[in-house]
């Protein structure tokens, strides 16, 4: 390996060669203390040599830490459009690798696949990217009724942002609809047209509503290994765009029922008593960077004359998210966090506290179980 390439100090190039190290992809494969010890190098020498061999080897694309999500300059994160929403994401969709969103029918991801392409043309001081979207459905026409509610209604979701400029942008020449009947036409549209519209800058966004029709559509339950390697192959070209591009990639998934009873041995990220959990299983998991779920609860919440049944927005897994939710709901004019309002049924204090009210223990009891 000629360490020159690094383009490093030649004290460091010099403590390469003696440290007897052939090739990035073995300085790479070894720990801060285990270069230190080869080459003797100082931390902060053996950090600099580690991005540079991650350049060298990963190509253009520069490590990222979670703290480096969390901490990202404005512009840098995509807003969902609403302030509650963002808080809960410290943001907004980082740029960078795959954000799921899951949840049952009727929850409201499409509504919010929706919501991200309006807000992504929006300029970087306003939570946007200043560009389009591409949306690719795989399963139901496009629901362009409901996109032309949205843009009409963008005045009332977005009133902090200056109306000349909400009037200004012309949202619905800026979202490209692809449709695609099976996997390889998804594989050709996000390998050969997606790369086409982010490269000419048309586009800031992807989105895929849903990821989970076509593979469940496709395979059956004995050709798991098969799955897997059309998984990671979808998924390799997903990451590869949004690092190439810095762009999220939005994917939207169904669910699949738990039908056994909770097994601890199996992963499932924090939903471990759920009785639902996102389709597609630990191969795609694995290949998430964001892992929200958008759950439908009972009852009803109104805001003025609007009512709907209210939702929760959880972040299931994140590498720079606690695990945490906030309450929304999917109004005419998209969906917004709600703070605290009160519920319908009489007597009720409000959804908030209801939602988050810990179950009560009767003190006469000894053996520590809840009273309902
Ligand atoms: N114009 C509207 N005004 C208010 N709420 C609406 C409007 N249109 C849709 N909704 C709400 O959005 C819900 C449907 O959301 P959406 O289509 O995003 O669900 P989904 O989670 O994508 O479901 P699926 O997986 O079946 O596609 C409806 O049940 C309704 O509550």
């Amino acid at each position: 390996m000629n360490w020159e390439r690094l383009n490093l100090s030649p004290r460091i190039t010099a403590a390469l060669q003696k440290g007897n190290l052939n090739s990035a992809k073995e300085l790479l494969g070894l720990s801060v203390l285990e270069l230190q010890a080869l080459t003797h190098l100082s931390t902060s020498d053996v950090q600099q040599l580690r991005r540079a061999a991650a350049r060298l080897y990963c190509g253009a694309a520069p490590v990222r830490t979670a703290l480096d999500v969390r901490n990202s300059e404005p512009g840098e994160k995509l807003s969902l459009a609403c302030p509650l929403l963002d808080a809960l994401l410290h943001g907004g969709l980082p740029l960078c690798g795959i954000t799921e969103l899951s949840g049952e029918s009727g929850a409201g991801k499409t509504q919010l696949g929706l919501q991200l392409c309006l807000s992504v043309q929006y300029p970087a001081e306003w939570g946007g990217l200043g560009s389009g979207a591409v949306y690719i459905c795989t399963e139901d026409a496009f629901p362009i009724k409901r996109l032309r509610q949205l843009i009409t209604q963008q005045p009332r979701l977005r009133p902090d942002i200056p109306q000349a400029l909400v009037h200004s942008i012309r949202f619905s020449d800026n979202i490209y609809i692809e449709h695609t009947a099976d996997l390889g036409a998804l594989q050709s549209c996000i390998a050969q047209r997606v790369p086409v519209l982010l490269s000419r800058g048309l586009v800031r966004l992807v989105v895929i509503d849903s990821i989970a029709a076509l593979f469940r559509s496709e395979f059956q339950a004995d050709e798991s290994m098969e799955r897997a390697r059309h998984l990671l192959a979808l998924s390799g070209t997903l990451h590869h765009l949004s690092h190439s591009h810095k762009v999220p990639v939005f994917c939207i998934n169904q669910v699949t029922d738990v039908i056994d009873s909770p097994n601890p041995g199996r992963c499932e990220f924090g939903l471990v008593e759920s009785r639902i959990l996102p389709a597609l299983g630990l191969a795609w998991a694995n290949q998430v960077m964001v892992r929200l779920m958008l759950w439908r609860l009972e009852g009803t919440v109104s805001d003025g004359d609007q009512s709907c049944a209210p939702r929760r927005l959880e972040v299931v897994f994140a590498p720079h998210l606690p695990q945490a939710s906030c309450l929304c709901g999917v109004w005419l004019e998209g969906v917004r966090g709600i703070p605290d309002v009160v519920r319908e049924d009489p007597g009720a204090s409000t959804l908030t506290e209801a939602l988050c009210r810990p179950v009560e223990r009767d003190p006469e009891q000894k053996d520590g179980s809840m009273v309902s």
